[in-house]
């Protein structure tokens, strides 16, 4: 049985921070976060006398590290409510995703990683594969460090290379995760926002893709006679027929944007979540056990500010 991941922003040697405590969510599945060691910060730097601070993961981020993807046509925008998100239905053709697919599910890297559920160890189901750029950086899920490798392999790199070539942005670590088939999924949750930018590119099986959002607004009244739509993503249901055209307030026009989007993420699609969206939304591939038989590989890089 596949459990949902939990991570949390945390490291070896400073001082821990639990996002997920501050961020809340309603899902056992919390956020992901990073930090840099006072070690690894200070290793990373020329020289360095006076030790470091220790970089914290942070909540919030200056306008000067807002380095956001800019470049893609609005056509491949997914209009939600709150967020900033882009949907590319064809980043790379089927024939050359599966290739991808089949030759990284080949990696050493994939584990299970453990997590803290309810104060217990639980090894999760799915597995992931974590890379980034920077020594220096570090990720916990749930009170576990994630193994992170710091060499890239090269078809990886190839791919990573090609989304900042096409997004026109870099990113500094990839989080792979290994779908084997549809009894394998991720809980609702949403990322931390030191993820800035997250561009998850899909490879293999077409998996559903739901997306929700944290505070819609609340459902139209069921009774005609004071149905008022206080629910832009809802059609208004028209005036009752005792209306008074000349005295009715005017319907509230149904606004294009989504509270909650449900899609299927094809193979060679890249999806992309930046700005507010995990501030407002959650998202998950949820359990197909009977619909989906072969595996899936995304591969989630982020730009990560630490
Ligand atoms: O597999 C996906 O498309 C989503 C993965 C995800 O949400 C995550 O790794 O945080
Ligand atoms: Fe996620």
């Amino acid at each position: 049985m596949s459990s949902p991941l939990p991570p949390v922003a945390a490291n070896a040697s400073g001082p821990k921070v639990d996002v997920s405590a501050v961020e809340g969510g309603d899902s056992p599945v919390k956020t992901k976060g990073v930090k840099r060691t006072a070690a690894a910060a200070s290793s990373s730097r020329s020289g360095g006398a006076s030790k470091p601070k220790p970089k914290r993961a942070r909540l919030t981020v200056g306008d000067d590290e807002a380095t956001q993807v800019t470049c893609l046509d609005e056509s491949y925008r997914v209009p939600l409510a709150d967020g900033d998100c882009f949907y590319v239905p064809d980043l790379v053709d089927a024939e050359t995703a599966q290739e991808w697919h089949d030759e990284l599910v080949k990696l050493d890297e994939w584990y299970r990683p453990t997590l803290k559920v309810y104060g217990k160890d639980v090894v999760q189901s799915r597995k992931i594969a974590a890379f980034a750029t920077d020594p220096a950086l570090e990720v916990k899920y749930s009170g576990h460090p994630v193994k992170m490798s710091y060499s890239y392999p090269p078809l990886l790199r190839k791919i990573q290379d090609l989304v900042e070539a096409r997004l026109g942005i870099k990113f500094n670590s990839v989080f792979a995760n290994l779908y084997e088939d549809g009894s394998v999924y991720i809980g609702k949750h949403r990322d931390n926002r030191e993820n800035r930018v997250i561009a998850s590119l899909s490879l293999g099986a077409p998996r559903t893709f739901i997306l929700t959002h944290t505070n819609p607004p609340p459902a139209p009244s069921p009774s005609p006679t004071t149905a008022v739509s206080s629910a832009p993503s809802v059609p208004s249901a028209s005036a009752s027929p005792n209306d008074d055209p000349a005295t009715a307030a005017p319907a509230a026009a149904p606004s294009p944007l989504l509270y909650a989007h449900r899609t299927t993420l094809a193979s060679g699609s890249l999806l992309v979540m930046q700005g507010a969206t995990q501030q407002h939304w959650k998202h998950e591939v949820p359990r197909e056990k009977r619909a989906v038989k072969t595996s899936r590989v995304s591969l989630t890089f982020r730009q990560l500010v630490f």
